[in-house]
């Protein structure tokens, strides 16, 4: 089994909890409360600004001409998406274009950019993986409900992650981590789940630290 398939089957348990949590289960229904989205928005361009650079990172380490490409592809994406939501987002609902991290984001924000830099090339590349294929998955599962909830406020959040392109990132995204999965020892595979566990779990942190609009305690 691939190392993608393998991961998938160990961390469904988490993303069942995930899909469960009331920041999900309210923006597919349409009925989370528009300042808890916003708080979203706002600490999730902080986020897409410093996923960007851990991805810029990445390209740079990364030994194939064509995962260079790749990965500066995504970093691109990233940054664009992240320019996207001052333009529209952040104009229509009034978020200021300053934002200071929340502790969550920042440790989850850290965390990606400390494994870009040090980890082991595979670890760092399985430390990225959940943030695609969190989001894909999240995207598809609330898409498919859609059809049930008339004019949900959230329909452009839900069509960006549940969109062909974003899908055909994710998709280059798995094939090269199993491509480095297949190139590492049995050790060094366990320390790529390890990675993607460990923001599998910081992405549970980052909506639950939104759905309380979580502030720093001093
Ligand atoms: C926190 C978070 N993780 C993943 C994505 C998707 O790239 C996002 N926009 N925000």
């Amino acid at each position: 089994m691939s190392w993608t398939k393998n991961t998938w089957k160990r961390i469904t348990p988490l993303y069942e909890k995930i899909l469960a949590m009331p920041f999900n289960q309210e923006l597919m229904q349409g009925t989370l409360p528009l300042e808890k989205f916003k708080f979203y928005m706002a600490q999730d361009a902080y986020y897409l600004g410093e996923f960007g650079k851990a991805l810029s990172t990445l390209s740079g380490r990364m030994e194939k001409m064509a995962h260079v490409l790749e990965f500066a592809h995504f970093a691109a994406g990233a940054i664009e998406v992240e320019r996207a939501l001052h333009e529209s987002y952040f104009k229509t609902l009034g978020i200021p274009d300053t934002i200071e991290p929340s502790p969550s984001c920042l440790l989850y924000t850290n965390f990606l950019l400390k494994e870009a830099k040090y980890a082991d090339l595979a670890t760092a590349v399985a430390a990225v993986l959940p943030c695609f294929w969190i989001y894909k998955k999240v995207g598809d599962h609330i898409f498919e409900q859609q059809s049930s909830v008339e004019n949900n406020p959230y329909k452009n959040w839900i069509d960006t992650y549940s969109g062909e392109a974003f899908a055909e990132s994710v998709q280059k995204a798995i094939s090269i981590t199993d491509e480095l999965a297949e190139q590492s020892s049995p050790s060094a595979n366990e320390a790529m789940f390890k990675a993607f566990e460990m923001a599998s779990k910081l992405e549970w942190m980052f909506w639950d630290s939104a759905y309380r609009l979580e502030k720093w305690p001093v």
